[in-house]
């Protein structure tokens, strides 16, 4: 499932150094020759593309990039120091275009491309420059140049690395909803979740992985009843499933196969992707009882599920410690 992650950020490139109007001062030399020296270029301002960022998520905070400007000129011809490059990570994937026409600008596919978007001014002329027979003590000198400023669209296309399936009423989108900043319907009823819900997780590098919620699927979901069938398309380029199993079901087992078969008669490899077994709803089970339908989903899948109660907000570290886990991330 793709959407589009966007953000708006104003560049603004260093201004040259002004250049300077020096005479030369040494011994026995009564009037030195012009000797004052260019200013340094302003920074530039470039987009590098990071194999470690998934989202756009820092460019929410952080709107204003802005380099440093050159250094003035100095006596004895010397040039201003030119300031650095600031560099501004973006994720791969990501287009950029200018604002205000909507001009694509540039896109930055593979890590480690480029894209310079704002050059950075000129150093201005020193008099030294300005010696000629004529006025051999010219006072001229010129000031450097502003750098370039732009206002950028950066946009990228996200892929839902974890999605989230089971039956209808399992908690899906209450759990997408104390996860991410998401804020989908939930309610006490099935298929309250009509159209996918994406949300951003923060992973603990502190950059984002999109977990995608879908509606819930049904006995018959893959030949097109309820409303998995579309859905289950969605979830298809997923890396992770998090399989959502309500505790207080009658029969969890059941329920666990329903969307087992369900997603082997979809194919697609979906019935092979890494999969994450989830009982929720916790609370509604006693000890006992919980400890017999962990057993129990325990046999059929190989290892026990994980418990939680996304209501109560029980039970997810250990969840995101599983899903990062999985997605081999640190
Ligand atoms: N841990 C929990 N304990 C008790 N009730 C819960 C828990 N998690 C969710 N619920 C309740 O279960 C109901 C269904 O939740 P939610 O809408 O998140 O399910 P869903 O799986 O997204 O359903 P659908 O497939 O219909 O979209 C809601 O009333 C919600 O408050
Ligand atoms: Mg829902």
């Amino acid at each position: 499932m793709q959407f589009i992650d966007q953000a708006r950020i104003a560049v603004r490139a260093g201004r040259g150094g002004d250049g300077i109007v020096a005479f030369r001062r040494e011994k026995y030399v009564p009037a030195g020759g012009p000797s004052g020296g260019d200013g340094g270029r302003g920074g530039d301002v470039l987009l590098v593309a990071d194999a470690n960022l998934q989202t756009l998520l820092d460019f929410k905070y952080r709107r204003l990039f802005a380099a440093d400007d050159g250094r003035r000129g100095g006596p004895n011809r010397s040039t201003g120091a030119s300031a650095s490059t600031l560099t501004i990570r973006v994720p791969c994937g990501t287009e950029v275009r200018d604002c205000r026409t909507g001009i694509l600008l540039g896109d930055l596919t593979n890590a480690g491309e480029e894209l310079l978007v704002a050059a950075g001014g000129r150093g201005g002329l020193g008099n030294a420059h300005y010696l000629s027979n004529r006025n051999r003590a010219p006072e001229k000198f010129t000031e450097g140049k502003e750098g370039e400023e732009w206002l950028l669209q950066l946009e990228l296309k996200l892929l839902a690395e974890v999605g989230i399936i089971g039956l209808p009423n399992a908690g899906k989108s209450t759990l997408i909803a104390v996860l991410s900043a998401a804020r989908p319907k939930i309610a006490d009823y099935p298929f309250t979740t009509l159209v996918p819900n994406l949300g951003v997780v923060r992973r603990p590098s502190g950059d984002g992985t999109v977990f995608a919620d879908i509606p819930g699927l049904i006995a018959g979901a893959a030949r097109g009843a309820g409303l998995g069938h579309d859905f289950l398309r969605h979830i298809e380029r997923t890396r992770l499933l998090l399989h959502l199993v309500d505790a207080g079901a009658e029969d969890v087992m059941a329920d666990l196969r329903v969307v087992e078969e369900e997603l082997a008669a979809y194919g697609h490899g979906l019935s092979d992707r890494p999969r994450l077994v989830v009982l929720n709803k916790m609370e509604l089970c006693d000890a006992a009882g919980l400890e017999e339908r962990v057993a129990a989903i325990g046999a059929h899948v190989g290892e026990p599920p994980l418990v939680i109660s996304a209501a109560a907000s029980q039970g997810l570290d250990v969840l995101l410690a599983a899903v990062w886990a999985q997605l081999g991330i640190a």
